[in-house]
């Protein structure tokens, strides 16, 4: 070969055989390869910095891919909460809550919602309205990207504080993947401690009274930025009862907000609405077409019994009854008092609980707990366990009581045959009682059938509680105090069709409490010298009463009760009671029949308002104004949480 090529030959071999020793080299490759990296490393870095967005762009961007398909919602093609534009974190928590599919309502509202618009929203009980709002609620602060440092920025109002605290327990299941603060803010026993940590909270849960309570006293709490407002139960927020209350509240609000409007029983009354400035509402009736205004998997039936024979009526109904979970509603806190502790002692053979607004907010939170848990048990209530709470397999709702109005009735029935499930009613109503309230109960659109009491399946307690009223001498005062207030309650309802006190058998009445005399109840003697135009103008009190009446009277017709009568409690009475006295001679029998000793302190409610039912008298005059004063100095409990 020529010698050029050989050259070339021999330069190739050299090239090689360098490329082979670097490739075996272990270090210089490593060089080699660190340098290469180092060079990509920096370009793709310089390319990141470019193209890359931060976290929050990246949200921001999905929020914008969120906002533009509000427009495309087709509410009647949802069938997953997937079909919804909702924010991954709030889906996540709904499946983790074992939520899937939304529900009528929840359907027909959360799209409106999200568009910003103002809902009043109606639906039956147990019908899903919760997660209605809830969602939304969520939905608007991611959209806003709120944080802590934004403060208020939705409120949620419940008539009271059990329904406030299971609607913040709901909250947290399904917002568990969202960064807001929340907080219940249902009355509480350090109004410092609460007012350091409110205004860092996003979404606040409360009863009117302790907001208003915070507006008015907390410096650091504002709500101007709020951007939502949620009113749950609002036919019964906005009536009469609350109204200088949220009035007030209202007007710390701005007007800019979203406004929301929940209940199974709505208002539609302009005058109610006008209050809350709604901008263009649109009203979601889910059920309004329905043939009936409650749930189809309930049973209503309601029988006519004498008052003398409720008390055994209940007993035998309860005695037939073991296996089951049951709610049974009072009239008044006294009743509930006397009539659960002689049922304890009775031993009925059900667990016997009882929930009430005189008991103190950790031993109403514990009522709740224990019933929710239990398979069977009885729960003696009054109306604060009327609306809106979810107890689950609720199997029968007895009403001892008849209910003020038809709209209370549905509530009450409402606590069993919730979502899908399906439950009993049974109304126990007085003849004087039958035909004003199954007239109110059709107009409703209440299917209730009528049913009779064999008496040869009656028990009779009377003698019983007789002995126990002979050995002790608070509980005989106890049902002299049950005797009053049931009087009472009857007397102040405001439907005279309905309820006459007049017509009730009050001996009768007494001895079946096991009393053996009727107390003496002054206002009704003196109700009864007015209606037989009896003047006691010479007694020297008479003339200052009258011009009380007509004051309140006045206040009344004008919509503006006086600041005494809206913040009286429905359960307030003015005869205190030191119910732990008897705890000792309590204790063997309630350990017996599951009876959780009763450490109820006469406290003050103030969820439920005195709501139509006018005391034209002034019964409850001498003790109003210390309530006023009692409930703004008392302490409730309150928590605030952070998800
Ligand atoms: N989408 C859903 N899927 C399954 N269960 C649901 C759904 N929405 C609500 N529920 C369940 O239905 C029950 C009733 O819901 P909720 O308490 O919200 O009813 P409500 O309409 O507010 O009742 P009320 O009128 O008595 O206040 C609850 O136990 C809740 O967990």
């Amino acid at each position: 070969c020529e010698p050029s090529q050989r050259n070339r030959v021999k330069m190739r071999d050299k090239k090689d055989k360098e490329k082979t020793q670097i490739t075996d080299d272990p270090v210089k490759n490593f060089d080699k390869w660190k340098r290469k990296y180092n060079k990509t490393k920096k370009r793709v870095k310089l390319v990141q910095k470019t193209t890359k967005k931060r976290d929050w762009e990246v949200e921001r961007g999905n929020i914008q891919k969120l906002v533009n398909k509000y427009s495309e919602i087709k509410p009647k093609e949802a069938v997953k909460f997937s079909d919804f534009p909702l924010s991954k974190k709030t889906l996540k928590g709904l499946l983790e809550a074992q939520y899937r599919q939304p529900t009528e309502i929840q359907r027909q509202t959360i799209g409106f919602a999200l568009q910003g618009r103002d809902v009043l929203g109606a639906a039956k009980t147990g019908s899903g309205k919760t997660l209605a709002f809830l969602i939304p609620v969520l939905e608007c602060l991611y959209r806003e990207q709120w944080t802590s440092m934004d403060g208020l920025g939705a409120l949620i109002i419940s008539p009271t504080r059990e329904l406030a605290y299971q609607t913040f327990e709901v909250l947290r299941k399904v917002g568990k993947n969202h960064e807001f603060s929340a907080g219940l803010v249902i009355g509480g026993k350090d109004l410092k401690d609460e007012s350091e940590k409110i205004h860092r909270t996003n979404i606040i849960i409360c009863t009117p009274g302790r907001l208003l309570q915070h507006m008015d006293e907390t410096a650091t709490f504002h709500a101007s930025d709020l951007h939502m407002l949620v009113l749950d139960e609002a036919d019964r927020i906005l009536d009469m009862g609350f109204a200088d209350t949220l009035n007030a509240i209202i007007e710390n609000l701005p007007k800019t907000r979203q406004t929301l409007l929940f209940s199974a029983t709505q208002t539609k009354s302009v005058k109610d609405l006008a209050r809350l400035s709604l901008k263009n509402p649109e009203y979601v009736w889910v059920h309004e077409q329905a043939k009936f205004s409650t749930p189809a998997t309930l049973e209503q039936n309601y029988m006519v019994c004498e008052l003398h024979q409720k008390v055994n009526m209940l007993f035998s109904f309860l005695r037939s009854h073991l296996k089951k979970k049951i709610i049974v509603f009072f009239a008044c806190c006294k009743e509930v008092q006397y009539l659960f502790r002689v049922f304890c002692r009775l031993r009925p053979g059900i667990s016997v609980l009882a929930l009430h607004g005189k008991q103190q907010q950790m031993k109403r939170v514990e009522v709740y707990n224990d019933f929710v848990r239990k398979t069977s048990a009885v729960l003696f209530a009054t109306d604060i366990a009327a609306r809106g709470l979810d107890f689950p397999a609720v199997n029968w709702v007895l009403q001892f009581d008849c209910p003020e109005d038809a709209n209370t009735y549905i509530h009450r029935v409402g606590r069993t045959a919730r979502y899908k499930e399906g439950g009993e009613a049974l109304l126990v109503l007085l003849a004087s009682e039958e035909k004003g309230m199954i007239a109110q109960l059709q107009k409703k659109k209440v299917p209730i059938n009528k049913i009779e009491v064999n008496p040869e399946k009656l028990v009779f307690v009377q003698q019983k509680l007789e002995a126990f009223l002979a050995q002790e001498k608070e509980q005989k005062e106890r049902a002299q105090r049950c005797f009053v207030s049931y009087l009472r309650s009857v007397y102040l309802m405001k439907n005279k069709d309905v309820f006459d006190v007049f017509q009730l058998k009050l001996p009768e009445y007494a001895m079946s409490l096991g009393l053996a005399v009727a107390p003496r109840v002054r206002f009704l003697n003196k109700a009864q010298q007015q209606k037989s135009g009896v003047t006691q103008d010479n007694s020297g009190t008479a003339g200052h009463e009258s011009e009380d009446d007509l004051k309140s009277f006045k206040a009344q017709l004008k919509g503006e009760q006086s600041k005494s009568q809206s913040s009286q409690s429905e359960e307030e009475e003015d005869d205190d009671e030191d119910e732990n006295k008897d705890e000792e001679t309590l204790k063997p029998a309630a350990l017996l029949c599951g009876f959780n000793e009763e450490d109820e302190d006469d406290q003050k409610d103030q969820d439920l308002l005195t709501v139509k039912r006018k005391d034209v008298f002034n019964i409850n005059e001498e003790s109003q104004d210390d309530e006023v004063n009692k409930q703004h100095a008392s302490g409730v409990i309150t928590v605030i949480a952070h998800f």
